[in-house]
């Protein structure tokens, strides 16, 4: 049990306790290991370019986000306060000391609906890194009766390390809720067969939270009040966590208020969702406002997979990124990348979805979450590796450059878009600048890239040393 006054610390301990196993790391600098002979298949020009662009493109000015949150057309508009709200005065003391100054929009669209009573069901909308999980956070914590010691509210995740996540920031939004206590239903935890959770507040992986309520009957799912499912377009599209997310829902109080959120929702996904759902509010995005204009994308011709390596290494010898996350189809090739980089002589984390609980969490909370003030340098990793385990949620704020070293397809070999918008989401959160470059190995992943463009109906800019003015230009 978690006493969320106390969450903070334990988890650091927790953390801490976990740091056993790194799975690639070797804490060189690039400098150090660069070699000239290396690079020789790049172009200086090719190089300098990459360099500007990387330079360039992450500028942020400090004032942006209160600059967007006056322009109407920005996913950050907001023209309310968090007291317009009418949240419960524990609860706004917890949003301020996350620094939030006032709601998003995503925020003050849906909080009206999640709060109102009688309770409303939803299906909710927006773009990467828009605040759509405050959204849901402080719902969940507002209907939570804090005297009554069962569980109450529930949010059911994807992936382990979105679990987590999502649990720091009901934690840390919850921090001045001293009565209301948040229980894990993850991989890693366990729990005596009988007995029966109190905590108020579940965050879990379908599967766990399934078995908890059936096979080990500690977790009672007749008094829920308020399901959320994160990344809901995901658990209703794959077929086991649909299968587990149905089965869990059918335990559910036919009243208990179900909230849907995601950044996608294709047309199949959304009709399912209708059905499943009861009368919902539903809030939707226009196709072309799916794609955030903060975050740049480009895409650079590697005619090998050597040069797609060194193009990676001049990305990773860039001083101005803070962080990257590179992302592959397969953890096969995941991997033979982050082997060839630590040999190389670069550290890098390799998160692929492994069993090991352990090294997952090591590789993204100790390793390459940290922040600079709380860690040096020389133990962080400024690149993760990573395949699609990473693509959805994830929140770094320093993650500044997304890199797509395969293009995400389909089983039936098309562009996957969606996946595209969710793995680019990782960096350029709420408004900040971010940037995304593709890397383009011959016509199928030309063809790919050119889907994506007409999906979202935006242009993915070439990195063209012929045309150096042009991206000059577009990077000033
Ligand atoms: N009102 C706000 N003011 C300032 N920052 C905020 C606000 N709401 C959320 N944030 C911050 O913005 C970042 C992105 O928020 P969050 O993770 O909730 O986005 P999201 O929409 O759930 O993203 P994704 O679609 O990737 O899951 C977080 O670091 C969060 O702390």
């Amino acid at each position: 049990m978690i006493d969320l006054g106390e969450a903070a610390d334990l988890q650091e301990q927790e953390l801490a306790r976990q740091v056993k196993n790194v799975i690639i790391d070797c804490n060189k600098t690039t400098e150090q290991n660069e070699n000239p002979e290396e690079t020789k298949n790049i172009s200086i020009a090719d190089t300098a370019l990459l360099q500007k662009v990387i330079r360039t493109g992450l500028v942020t000015s400090k004032n942006d986000v209160e600059v967007q949150r006056k322009d109407p057309n920005s996913p950050l508009y907001s023209v309310k306060s968090f007291e317009a709200l009418h949240l419960k005065p524990n609860i706004l003391k917890g949003v301020y000391s996350m620094g939030y100054n006032a709601p998003s929009k995503i925020q003050e669209t849906a909080l009206p609906a999640l709060l109102a009573d009688p309770p409303q069901n939803m299906i909710a909308q927006s773009q990467s890194g828009t605040g759509k999980t405050a959204a849901f956070v402080i719902a969940m914590l507002s209907r939570v009766e804090p005297s009554h010691k069962y569980p109450q509210v529930i949010c059911l995740s994807p992936t382990l390390e979105l679990a987590l996540q999502i649990g720091q920031v009901i934690e840390k939004i919850g921090r001045f809720c001293t009565d209301i206590h948040i229980r894990y239903a993850v991989t890693g935890e366990n729990i005596p067969r009988g007995m029966k959770l109190t905590e108020q507040v579940i965050i879990g992986t379908p599967g766990k939270v399934f078995d908890w309520a059936t096979k080990f009957r500690c977790l009672d799912l007749s008094k829920i009040r308020v399901c959320v499912l994160d990344e809901a377009d995901i658990m209703i599209d794959t077929q086991g966590l649909q299968d587990q997310s149905i089965r869990i829902h059918n335990l559910l109080p036919r009243r208990c208020q179900m909230m849907l959120f995601s950044v996608t929702y294709n047309k199949d996904v959304m009709q399912f969702a209708e059905c499943l759902i009861t009368n919902p509010n539903i809030i939707r995005l226009k196709r072309e406002e799916e794609s955030l204009g903060n975050i740049r994308q480009y895409y650079v011709n590697c005619s090998s997979q050597e040069i797609k390596y060194k193009a990676i290494a001049i990305i990773y010898s860039s001083a101005s990124i803070g962080q990257a996350i590179i992302f592959f189809h397969t953890r096969k090739k995941a991997t033979w990348l982050a082997e060839k980089l630590t040999h190389d002589g670069h550290g890098v984390g390799l998160l692929s979805g492994e069993p090991n609980v352990d090294q997952r969490i090591t590789v993204l909370e100790r390793r390459f979450r940290r922040d600079l003030s709380e860690d040096s340098e020389r133990f962080r990793n400024r690149v993760l590796i990573t395949t699609n385990v990473a693509a959805r949620g994830i929140d770094i704020e320093q993650v500044s450059l997304v890199v797509n070293f395969d293009l995400p397809v389909g089983v039936d070999g098309n562009a996957d878009c969606e996946t595209y918008l969710h793995r680019i989401g990782r960096t350029g959160r709420f408004g900040r600048n971010g940037l995304a470059i593709n890397m383009v190995d011959g016509p199928k992943a030309y063809n790919t890239l050119k889907q994506i463009e007409n999906h979202f109906d935006r242009k993915i800019i070439r990195l063209d040393t012929d045309n150096l003015e042009e991206v000059e230009r577009l990077t000033e």
